[in-house]
C-alpha cells in the first residue's frame, strides 16, 4: 500500500502554516517526519487522519484520491501527541478493548506487570506514552501515525519502542515524528524535514545541517 498526501494548504486565522507538502509512506517502510517546534508537524499529521479541516488537502491511497477522513477507515490508527486513553479505564481492560494480550506485554515488560488492576491515570507519564504506543503498533492496521512516541520515555524503553517498530513494520506503513531525532534517524528508511511551511525529502543527514534544523548531526 502506498499512502500519499499532498497540496496541503493550512492556515490558523491569517497565519500560513502548511503549504507546499507532499508525503509519500509505503508498507514495511517507516517514515519520519523532523521540524522545529511549532513547524506544523502535528497538524499535519492531524490533517492526514482527518481530525483537523485544512483549506485545502489531497490524500492518495494507491493512487487512489480518499475523500472521507481516513479515522473513519478500519485500517488506520493514530497516536496523537497527548494521551487518549480515559484515565479511569483499568489496564487490563484496556488491553482487552484493543484486543492486545496482556500475557504477552507483561511477561516481556516486567516492570509493568504489577499494573493489570491499576488505572491508567495512576501510571507515569512515560509509563502511558509506552503502553499506549504499544497498543497502537500492535493493532491489526495497516496504516499507523504517531506523534511524538518517544516523548517523556527512558532510553531503555525508547529502544524497546525502536524494537517494536522493527518487529510490526514488514505488514504496515508507519508514520512518525518526534524531537528525538537521532532515534528517528536511526528507525526511518525515509525522512522528511518540515521547514518553512513545506516537506523536503532528505537524501543526506548533512541537508538537516543546511535546512538549519540541528546544529550538527
Ligand atoms: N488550534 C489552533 N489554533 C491556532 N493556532 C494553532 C492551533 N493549533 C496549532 N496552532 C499553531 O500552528 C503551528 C503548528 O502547530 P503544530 O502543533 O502542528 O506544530 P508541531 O510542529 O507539531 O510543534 P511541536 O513540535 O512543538 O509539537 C504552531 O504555530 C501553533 O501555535
Amino acid at each position: 500500500m502506498i499512502f500519499e498526501i499532498d497540496n496541503v494548504e493550512l492556515y490558523f486565522k491569517s497565519k500560513k502554516i502548511l503549504n507546499g507538502i507532499y508525503l509519500k509512506a509505503e508498507t514495511g517502510k517507516v517514515t519520519g517526519i523532523l521540524g522545529r517546534n511549532g513547524c506544523g508537524k502535528s497538524s499535519l499529521l492531524d490533517i492526514a487522519f482527518g481530525n483537523l479541516k485544512p483549506k485545502y488537502k489531497l490524500v492518495r491511497i494507491d493512487k487512489k484520491p480518499i475523500l472521507k477522513p481516513l479515522y473513519l477507515a478500519k485500517n488506520v490508527m493514530y497516536l496523537p501527541q497527548y494521551d487518549f486513553v480515559p484515565r479511569n479505564l483499568k489496564i487490563g481492560k484496556l488491553f482487552k478493548l484493543f484486543k492486545i494480550d496482556w500475557i504477552n506485554f507483561s511477561d516481556k515488560y516486567k516492570n509493568f506487570s504489577a499494573y493489570k488492576n491499576h488505572k491508567f491515570g495512576k501510571l507515569s507519564g512515560g509509563e502511558r506514552r509506552f503502553i499506549e504506543t504499544y497498543l497502537v503498533l500492535k493493532c491489526d492496521k495497516d496504516l499507523v501515525f504517531l506523534d511524538e512516541p518517544f516523548n517523556g520515555i527512558s532510553p531503555i524503553l525508547i529502544d524497546d519502542v525502536k524494537a517494536l517498530i522493527n518487529e510490526v513494520k514488514n505488514k504496515k506503513i508507519i508514520i512518525l515524528t518526534d524531537h528525538k531525532y537521532k532515534d528517528v534517524i536511526e528507525i526511518t528508511d525515509e525522512l522528511y524535514l518540515l521547514n518553512n511551511d513545506s516537506t523536503f525529502l532528505i537524501k543526506n543527514l548533512n541537508q538537516l545541517e543546511d535546512y538549519g534544523y540541528v546544529t550538527q548531526v
